[in-house]
């Protein structure tokens, strides 16, 4: 492959990536190079590498997730709006289906110039989740973690574990954010959101990814928490917005079991990645 990548950074709130166009040219990376590139003091950095290729399944094109430990994700919602507003300017169209590891999610650009995702369906079975025990995942005690009260699991195509507490911007979650995502009680490790409420319609979340640590929003943790939080009665509805570190965005659980997130989306900058330079 050509060691020179052309790439775009861009974000949804703050959560950043880095975008490339692998429909042309092979842009596979090797493990240790997307940990290279996501390395803020040595690479370019970003929250998640995204990597858009040839549709498999009749959407307009396909794409992939890493985090910035090398891993594989199977959801970015805050990615998926990005790369969606990116296709839909190239293909001159107001709603695409971008396909991604769990199936084609319908993108849609709104009135307010905002991007639209359906993420498809929130899966709730503690099989799903994936957890290692059999439980009801409305209420799961975490070990190590019972100081936060019980955590209510999602799966938004990745695994979410929600607490709700009082004050989520009183935790040190660079402390305790850690330990929980790889508890072995979730066998392919999780998300992890601390939510506070803060009206019938507003919840305030801080995040810690998979994979990726503290960032400033995680699109699909904030649809886990909306749905989250009307399992639990924390919200009269199905409907709220989210406040992350970056900004807000409006989450709707709808009645067919299907989760809708709009907000915005922007492009930071472009550049070149040199793949020579990150061994291999
Ligand atoms: N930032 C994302 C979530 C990215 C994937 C996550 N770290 C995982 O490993 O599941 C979003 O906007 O949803």
């Amino acid at each position: 492959m050509s060691t020179n990548l052309p790439f775009l950074k861009m974000h949804g709130l703050g959560n950043d990536f880095v975008v490339v166009d692998g429909r042309k040219a092979d842009a596979a990376l090797s493990e240790a190079q997307y940990r290279a590139v996501g390395d803020r003091r040595r690479g370019v950095g970003y929250d998640q590498f995204l990597t858009i290729l040839p549709p498999k399944n009749g959407g307009l094109a396909y794409m992939a997730i890493h985090n910035p430990d090398g891993s594989q994700a199977q959801a970015c919602g805050n990615g998926t709006r990005c790369v969606a507003s990116l296709l839909m300017d190239e293909a001159g169209a107001e709603e695409i289906v971008l396909e991604t590891v769990v199936g084609g999610l319908v993108c849609k650009r709104a009135a307010d110039g905002r991007v639209t995702v359906d993420m498809g369906k929130a899966n709730l079975g503690w099989t799903e989740i994936p957890i290692a025990v059999e439980t009801d995942t409305r209420e799961v005690t975490v070990p190590g973690a019972e100081a936060y009260g019980p955590a209510t699991m999602v799966n938004m195509g990745n695994p979410h574990a929600v607490f709700f507490v009082e004050d989520a911007e009183a935790l040190d979650l660079a402390r305790i954010g850690p330990p929980i995502e790889t508890n072995p009680i979730f066998p392919e490790r999780a998300n992890i959101e601390f939510v506070s409420v803060l009206a019938p319609d507003r919840l305030r979340m801080r995040v810690w990814e998979r994979g990726a640590g503290i960032t400033q929003a995680c699109g699909s943790g904030a649809c886990a928490t909306v749905v989250a939080a009307a399992r639990r009665g924390m919200i009269p509805g199905r409907s709220a917005s989210v406040v992350l570190d970056g900004g807000v965005l409006d989450i709707t659980w709808r009645a067919d079991g299907h989760v809708e997130m709009t907000g915005p989306v922007a492009t930071s900058f472009s550049g070149t990645l040199d793949l020579s330079a990150l061994g291999s």
